[in-house]
Formats: C-alpha cells, sequence, structure tokens
C-alpha cells in the first residue's frame, strides 16, 4: 500500500484518520489484487479470496484485534476460539432464530406507526410541478437521526421487551447505571458511535494499541471516545438491570433476554451476568447502527433515481392495501424488486465496509491461489469486494435489476455484506424484517425530496457512519396542490376557500359503468347523489379507466397547480350540508375523487355539525 507498510502500520493508521479507508482500498485494488497494509497484514480484492478468507471451512479464525477491544467478557461477535464460539452460536440460535420473525413483527410495526407520527407531524405541500428541490423552510427534519432512534427502539424491543421510548420523546437521552450502581442520564448514539471511531483509528497498531488506547486520552480528541465507550456500557447495563428485575419477578417473554437466559424447556442455561450483558451489548449495537445506516443509504439512493423509485413503488401499490400504513411482512418479503433494492443499496455502500480481519493457520493458506504464511492478517472489505467488476459490472452504480431473476441469484456468494461462513452476521433475518416493513410503508405513504446539492456524508469506523441527511417529507394524500396549504378550518355553511377550483374540475365518464361519472363535487352539489352512492358499492377501476380518467385530468385545468402520481378509486367523501346535506337523507357523504392509495384528491372540509367530534377539523 505504502513504501513503509512492510515496516510500520503508521502508514494504514493515517489512511484510517481520513475517515474513508474502504473507499481508498478499493481504488488501490484497481490496480493490485493484494496489497500489503502493515507489516503483518494482507488485503484482498478479488471476490476469488472470499471463500478461503470467511467460507464454511476456512481454517481462518478472527484476528487479536478482536480479543484487543473486548471487554470483561466475549461476546459472539467477538469470541475467537472455535469451539467456544459453536457453544455460545447454540444458545444464541434459540433468541436469533427465524421462527421468531412472528413474534418480532408486531414490535417492528410498533415502532413504524411511531416513528410515522413524527413524520406525519413534519409533512409539507407536495413540491409545485417542475420544483425539483424544497424550500429551505420546508426541510424540517433529520431522516437519519429518526431512523436511527426507530432500529435503537426496534432493537431494545426486540431483545429484552423494553422501551427506550427515543420515537416518542424525540431525543435519545436515556437512564444509564455507572459500575457503582448510580444512576446518570446519558445521549446513545453519542455514546455509542465515538466508541468504535477510535478503535477504528488506533486498532492497526495491534501489540501497541492498549498503551496507545490510553497515552492517547491526553488528546481531548481521543479522551472524549473513551469517555463515551463508559457511558455506553452504562446505557447498555440500566437495560439489562430493568430487564433483569422483571425476570426475577417471573415475568415471562418471547425475547432475546429470555433465551438468554434458559432454554425453551426453561432450564437455565446459567450464563455468567457479565457474558449475558455482552451479548445484549453486540446485540444492542450491531442490531441497531447497521440497519439504521442500511434504511438510510436506501432512501438516499432511492431519492437519486426517481425511476427506480417509481417502479418500486408501483410494486409495492399493487399489493398494499390503499389505506395500509405499515406494511405486513408476509406481504413485503417475498416482493423481488424491493430486496433488488435493498441488496443493491446494501452491496454498493455496505453498512460495515471494514475488511475483517482474519488470521491464517500456522501452516499458512493459499488465498487466490497464492500462498500466504502462518499468522498473517488476512481481510477484504466488502465495499472492495463489490466494486469487483468482473462480478458487478458498472460496480460504482446503484442498479437494483442486476440482482433478479437467475443471474441475480449467482451473485449472492459474491455478497459479503453479511459476511459469510460461521462467523456471519446472526442478525441478517432481523434487519431484512426491519428494512423490508420500513421502506415499503415510507414508498408507500410519503414524497420526500432532498435539499439541493445534498450529498450524504459518510465516515468510516467500523461502520460507516452516516452525516445528516435532511429530507422533508412530502404528504403524498394532498396530490393536488392549489399551491397554497389546503389545511383550513371549516367555517359554518361557507364555501371554504380551497374548495371552489374542486366544484370546477371536469367530470370524467367512466368506461364501462354506463351514465357514471367519475364526478366532481359540483356534479354532486347540482344532481341527487344517489346514482353515484350506489356507483360505490360495485365500482372497482379498472386500469383502462384510470388511464381515460388520467388523460382527462391532465388537460389543462387553471386552478390546479400541480397533480401528482394520479390515480381514482371512488370513495366516500363529507360535503359541506349546504350542497348536499339535505338531499335524499344520504346527509353525510358523497362520492369523490380520490389520489393514490385511496387517499383523497379532493379537498373535503369537516363542519363543526359533524356527528363525530373528532372529525371536526380534519383535513383530507
Ligand atoms: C444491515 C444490517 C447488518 C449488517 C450490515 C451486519 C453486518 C455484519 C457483519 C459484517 C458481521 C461479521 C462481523 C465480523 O466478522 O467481525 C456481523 C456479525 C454479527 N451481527 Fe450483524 N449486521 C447487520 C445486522 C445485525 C443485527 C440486526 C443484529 C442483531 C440483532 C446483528 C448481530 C450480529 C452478531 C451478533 C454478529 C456476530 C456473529 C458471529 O460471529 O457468530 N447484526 N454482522
Amino acid at each position: 500500500m505504502s513504501p513503509f507498510s512492510g515496516m510500520s502500520n503508521v502508514p494504514f493508521m493515517i489512511l484510517a484518520h481520513g475517515g474513508a479507508r474502504s473507499e481508498a482500498l478499493a481504488q488501490l485494488h484497481k490496480k493490485q489484487p493484494i496489497l500489503r497494509t502493515g507489516p503483518n497484514t494482507l488485503s484482498f480484492g478479488s471476490v476469488l479470496a472470499i471463500k478461503d478468507i470467511y467460507g464454511h471451512g476456512t481454517p481462518c479464525l478472527k484476528d487479536e484485534s478482536y480479543i484487543l477491544t473486548a471487554g470483561s467478557h466475549y461476546h459472539l461477535a467477538d469470541v475467537i476460539d472455535r469451539a467456544d464460539h459453536s457453544q455460545k452460536r447454540r444458545v444464541l440460535s434459540a433468541a436469533y432464530a427465524i421462527k421468531n420473525l412472528q413474534e418480532w413483527e408486531f414490535k417492528v410495526v410498533d415502532k413504524v406507526n411511531r416513528l410515522f407520527k413524527k413524520f406525519d407531524s413534519c409533512c409539507t405541500d407536495p413540491l409545485p410541478k417542475g420544483q425539483i428541490y424544497p424550500d429551505p423552510q420546508d426541510v424540517n427534519i433529520d431522516y437519519r437521526q429518526w431512523t436511527n432512534y426507530f432500529t435503537l427502539d426496534a432493537i431494545t424491543d426486540i431483545g429484552l421487551s423494553e422501551s427506550l421510548g427515543l420515537l416518542d420523546q424525540g431525543h435519545d437521552i436515556v437512564t444509564a447505571r455507572g459500575r457503582d450502581g448510580t444512576t446518570f442520564e446519558a445521549d446513545i448514539r453519542q455514546s455509542l458511535y465515538p466508541t468504535a471511531r477510535k478503535q477504528s483509528l488506533l486498532i492497526w497498531s495491534y501489540g501497541h494499541y492498549k498503551l496507545l488506547d490510553r497515552l492517547s486520552n491526553i488528546i481531548p480528541f481521543y479522551r472524549r471516545m473513551s469517555e463515551s465507550a463508559v457511558k455506553w456500557e452504562a446505557i447498555v447495563s440500566e437495560c439489562c438491570s430493568r430487564r433483569l428485575e422483571r425476570y426475577k419477578a417471573g415475568e415471562k417473554q418471547d425475547d432475546f433476554f429470555q433465551s438468554l437466559m434458559e432454554t425453551k424447556n426453561g432450564d437455565p442455561n446459567n450464563l455468567p451476568w457479565g457474558e449475558v450483558v455482552a451479548e445484549v451489548n453486540i446485540m444492542m449495537n450491531a442490531g441497531s447502527v447497521t440497519t439504521a445506516i442500511a434504511v438510510t443509504n436506501i432512501l438516499y439512493e432511492l431519492l437519486k433515481h426517481p425511476q427506480v423509485l417509481s417502479r418500486l413503488r408501483e410494486e409495492i401499490d399493487a399489493i398494499l392495501d390503499p389505506d395500509e400504513v405499515v406494511a405486513p411482512y408476509s406481504k413485503v418479503k417475498n416482493l423481488p424488486y424491493l430486496r433488488a433494492c435493498l441488496d443493491e443499496s446494501l452491496r454498493l455502500q455496505p453498512p460495515t465496509p471494514h475488511g475483517l480481519p482474519r488470521k491464517t493457520p500456522p501452516e499458512g493458506l493459499h488465498i487466490m491461489g497464492q500462498y500466504v504464511p502462518g499468522n498473517t492478517t488476512v481481510s477484504m472489505s466488502a465495499l472492495v469486494a463489490h466494486r469487483d467488476e468482473s462480478v458487478f459490472p458498472e460496480a460504482h452504480k446503484f442498479i437494483p435489476e442486476r440482482w433478479l431473476g437467475e443471474k441475480g441469484k449467482s451473485l449472492q456468494s459474491s455478497f459479503i455484506t453479511f459476511s459469510t461462513g460461521a462467523r456471519g452476521c446472526i442478525g441478517r433475518n432481523i434487519t431484512y424484517l426491519e428494512q423490508a416493513i420500513l421502506i415499503a410503508s415510507i414508498v408507500h405513504r410519503y414524497e420526500f425530496a432532498l435539499p439541493k446539492g445534498f450529498k450524504l456524508k459518510r465516515l468510516e469506523t467500523m461502520n460507516h457512519i452516516l452525516g445528516e441527511m435532511p429530507a422533508p417529507h412530502l404528504r403524498d394524500s394532498l396530490s393536488i396542490s392549489f399551491g397554497r396549504p389546503i389545511y383550513t378550518q371549516p367555517d359554518g355553511n361557507a364555501t371554504p376557500p380551497y374548495f371552489q377550483p374542486v366544484l370546477d374540475l371536469p367530470a370524467i365518464p367512466v368506461s364501462g359503468l354506463a351514465g357514471t361519472v367519475v364526478t366532481n363535487m359540483s356534479t354532486l352539489a347540482a344532481k341527487s347523489a344517489t346514482l353515484y352512492m350506489t356507483a360505490t358499492a360495485t365500482f372497482k377501476p379498472t386500469e383502462a379507466m384510470i388511464k381515460e380518467a388520467y388523460a382527462a385530468f391532465n388537460k389543462p385545468i387553471p386552478q390546479v397547480k400541480n397533480v401528482t402520481r394520479t390515480s381514482w378509486a371512488p370513495n366516500l367523501e363529507p360535503l359541506p350540508p349546504h350542497m348536499y346535506g339535505a338531499q335524499d337523507g344520504s346527509d353525510a357523504n358523497a362520492l369523490g375523487l380520490t389520489g393514490e392509495g385511496g387517499r383523497p384528491l379532493v379537498v373535503c372540509l369537516i363542519l363543526p355539525l359533524w356527528p363525530d367530534a373528532n372529525q371536526n377539523g380534519q383535513v383530507y
């Protein structure tokens, strides 16, 4: 890598301080399949090395960097010895088993609902036609931060049946418990991220790491990172203590903690308490950071590739009911294009790009056909592997289509976002559950927009930590905009200010339903609505009708400034009583036009007289 790499790890440490070492390695590997990154460390640059280094049956073990960064007890991810690892994995496989997905789903759904409460409150008008970038005052939320709250809340509920409550409280300050038992407040993300950052800067010194770690605390930049590690441990400790109390009180939960404490038959596992805490630690850490990065990356890519977003939306909208808010996993888990989008984003920007270090056996090993001496640290970054053009042509581009069909399946053996072999990620099913539900639900419900010139910042620690993603959420339900917000309070029997333009929309005849129009409000106001009311029960718009209606509606209508993603369905909509209320006893509703997903295109205002007080002031 550098002329000095054979003598010292310092060049690699300098590279690490730049915060993008895997990107740098990917560049260097374009010329050299094998790079010497330190006196005893090699980096590989071809997918051919994956099987030798990480595959099932590899004689390589995790190297001593895992020991150097371990806490008082090993957890599943940092234990090295093969037998110890198998033993742990056996106990934990019950906790992470795929059959548990069903039990976890309602927890994920609950968190999506809480996240959407926040998103809904931040919705702005859709962008006027022709405008690509949002107005600065509308950029009102950091998507990355809120989805990190989502993954933290979700994994703590899945693992401990504990509520961190970050999505409800809107910040991540929680109670932590120090080693002396005293409690204090600590902010989770500021405690979690700097810990890994410090390790990623200094670990390369191997034998000198412990000393360097201590000495570096003289410098405030490093000292602050060490302090955060203590806070993170204290947060985990408090979560575990609370759950232990409930366990001791006899509470049974189908969660990860229960599986750590006892077998399915109720026999105690008798793990030392330090080990239980260590397992919870890695679950909360690996189980939140990576998925948060993944769901930010995927939305970022979708927004940069509108044609991909639109294809994905078509796939999702076709299987979700129009008013379905949270996508059930059973409906979305096998959607090929959704999975292709998730995998392509995980390929292009693996959340853990760190070249996972493995040690060759004492007798040495052939990697990519080259002999590598024993006890050498070897690694291949997922980011480097995924830029291998021989397997992933146009590797730097976001092309979900590459994952479709048989050809797509054959790429899986070169996809190492979750590593592979015996030490591959055990939380893979959990993250796909979370990602598929969240992303499908988001795509179904919202439009997003990024500020002009926005580029997502990345900082490589062991994971690829992301900067802010300020993406305003544009309420899709207001698919027609009149250039002003449509939030209007009802005012007696007066025609509401934004109602008049809707009255003037053209009526659209419906093919195949003689005498019926997908109507506008003025038609309804002028005629008896009985016809339309009857039609509602049987009317199912065909694709042809939708196209016809869409074409009709695309004719210029002066009052309407913007129409987006129009599709049509009948819907019962309230009308002001002076227009409709007295007719035929059908005093509450009229047939109206609705936008995609059954969300109304037509603005209807609920009057104060409305029978259900909860509906007063409701906005459609
Ligand atoms: C997009 C999400 C995720 C990514 C990219 C990811 C990536 C990885 C990678 C690369 C490894 C190998 C680490 C190594 O060799 O040092 C790993 C292992 C592991 N992951 Fe994940 N992970 C994700 C989600 C999760 C989740 C949700 C959990 C837990 C709830 C989890 C828990 C673990 C554990 C415990 C290990 C150690 C497994 C072992 O050594 O047997 N991960 N993960």
